[in-house]
């Protein structure tokens, strides 16, 4: 038989097939109509021996688009956009990058451990909707799965949970990371959901930039990157996937710069808590519960936000036989309540870190910065709630090398010799030798800045030996600590008040 007679021939048949299959639809009974349905469906699996299965963008009553979904389209959009040939753009949602994902109709194949899957992206329109119905018609879009039924085990289960998982952690890694914050004095009304407000992480801060020690920043880098994959191994030792860091050092030594380096290293979003603006432990609670997983939770100047660095027992204050030292100094703390109004107490701040912490599960750090760590409550910081201490320090040569290549594109310079020697003998913080390398006209030139850098540093070398030589400043500290007047400034309303009162005792006297 020729091919275009097989052709024919099939064709007939097939227009046969259809005019039987559409009289049999209006003329049979329902009950022969399923019975033929049935067993068509049985003879077309026995010859088409393929699986398949589709993940719509929306389920049922269209308001939350379909994780699944989601997934998929982010696992197919990595994977398989280089052999597609038909394909959509779409502006990345911080408008930098272009996504590119299948277009529809599009069909690609996916390899898995040898075995071969097809994907298809479709749509069709939505069912005839009520004339009543709020909603227009709209496309409902989907993917469809088409695999060989010899694989369906090996595909629903082990396929599709690595589809899952990748396309989740690379929905995790696009997207558009947050800076959230709870505002202080801002009563939450009733129907918004959340205690926190956000808005777009950008800071350009890496470890790169970072100006301290190689080997310190490695280390760190390990542990952050440890953590982040440590999933399992965190579930098998019963323990919360949590790490808390506590950072501390003076002003100016990169707190605050780290814990944005930390937030980009492991694409985490950053909650900003303040402290002062808390309200009581329940509310405390309720912002913590509300954070989600892959993120850092930072309370900066912890010394300052709550009267964390008391002593845990005040003379005078006695253990009743069922109270123990956390109680009496949250018990001492809502006593002596300061001008900001929170009720927060450091055992409802260790309780949290403790209890509902634990439980809320999730990739999560917790970040502490202090200028003081030496005030700070050892119950807050002992190993277990705050895992690693990181001190940041005064500028060594190592740190002004990176802040010289970030600032001025200089890898060396006949003036670095002398810097090193001055960074060696001065305390200067890495603000302020980024603050000196900073161009202040366009004609500044490298040597120039350099020049500045060391003007500097001759500077607070002198002032230094002065201070040194003069015994002002131990008296001046004396006396205020003596009259109490740090203890009263810190107890006024304002953002940071122990804390400035401490900055002014360090830089001004
Ligand atoms: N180690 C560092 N590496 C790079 N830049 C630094 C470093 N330390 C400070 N800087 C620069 O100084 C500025 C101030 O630093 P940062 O705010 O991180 O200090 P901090 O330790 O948080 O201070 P504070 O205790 O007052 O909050 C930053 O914007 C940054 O440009
Ligand atoms: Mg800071």
């Amino acid at each position: 038989m020729k091919m275009s007679e097989m052709w024919t021939t099939m064709g007939s048949t097939l227009a046969s097939f259809m005019f039987l299959w559409t009289i049999m639809r209006q003329y049979c009974p329902y009950g022969v109509q399923r019975f033929f349905e049935k067993y068509t469906h049985r003879i077309t699996s026995y010859f088409y021996p393929y699986v398949r299965i589709s993940f719509h963008e929306y389920m049922g009553d269209r308001l939350k688009r379909s994780e699944a979904y989601a997934a998929v389209e982010a696992y197919l959009s990595a994977n398989t956009s280089k052999s597609a040939k038909r394909l959509k753009a779409e502006m990345g949602k911080d408008s930098s990058n272009l996504v590119l994902t299948m277009d529809e109709y599009e069909r690609v194949t996916d390899d898995y451990e040898g075995i071969k899957v097809w994907w298809v992206s479709s749509k069709v329109m939505s069912a005839t909707r009520s004339p009543m119905s709020y909603y227009p018609e709209q496309e409902k879009r989907f993917y469809k799965l088409t695999f060989h039924n010899k694989y369906r085990d090996m595909i629903t289960e082990s396929y599709l949970e690595h589809v899952m998982r990748e396309g989740k952690e690379i929905r995790l890694r696009n997207r558009q990371r947050k800076l959230y914050t709870n505002s202080p004095g801002y009563k939450w009304p009733s129907y918004k959901q959340t205690m926190w407000s956000h808005i777009v992480f950008e800071h350009p801060a890496t470890f790169d930039t970072m100006a301290m020690e190689p080997e310190k920043k490695r280390e760190i880098i390990e542990d952050l990157v440890t953590f982040s994959k440590s999933k399992d191994f965190y579930a098998r030792i019963g323990k919360a996937w949590k790490r808390g860091y506590l950072l501390y050092g003076p002003p100016g030594t990169g707190k605050s710069t780290m814990i944005a380096a930390m937030a980009n290293l492991l694409a985490y979003d950053v909650y900003d808590l303040e402290l002062t603006a808390v309200k009581d432990n329940t509310e405390l609670r309720k912002l913590l519960i509300e954070t989600t997983s892959k993120s850092i939770i930072v309370i900066e100047d912890i010394d300052c936000s709550l009267d964390l660095t008391g002593q845990r027992k005040k003379k005078g204050d006695k253990l009743s036989d069922d109270e123990n030292e956390k109680d009496v100094v949250g018990r001492k703390e809502v006593k002596e309540e300061g001008g900001s109004g929170s009720k927060v107490t450091l055992s409802g701040l260790l309780n949290f870190i403790d209890g509902i912490w634990s439980a809320c599960g999730g990739e999560r750090l917790i970040v502490f910065t202090t200028n003081y760590v030496e005030k700070l409550d050892p119950a807050l910081i002992r190993r277990g709630r705050m895992d690693k201490h990181i001190q940041l320090s005064y500028c060594t040569f190592d740190g002004f090398k990176v802040l010289a290549n970030n600032y001025l594109k200089l890898e060396t310079h006949p003036l670095f010799d002398t810097i090193k020697r001055l960074v060696g003998e001065v305390k200067i913080t890495p603000a302020d030798v980024a603050e000196n390398l900073m161009p202040k006209s366009p004609l500044d030139d490298p040597h120039k800045c350099l020049s500045n850098l060391i003007e500097a540093l001759e500077e607070a070398s002198k002032t230094q030996e002065l201070r040194q030589s003069s015994p002002i400043k131990e008296e001046h500290e004396e006396i205020l600590q003596q009259n109490g007047t740090i203890k009263e400034n810190g107890d006024l309303p304002g953002d940071k008040p122990i804390h400035q009162c401490q900055r002014w005792l360090v830089n001004d006297t």
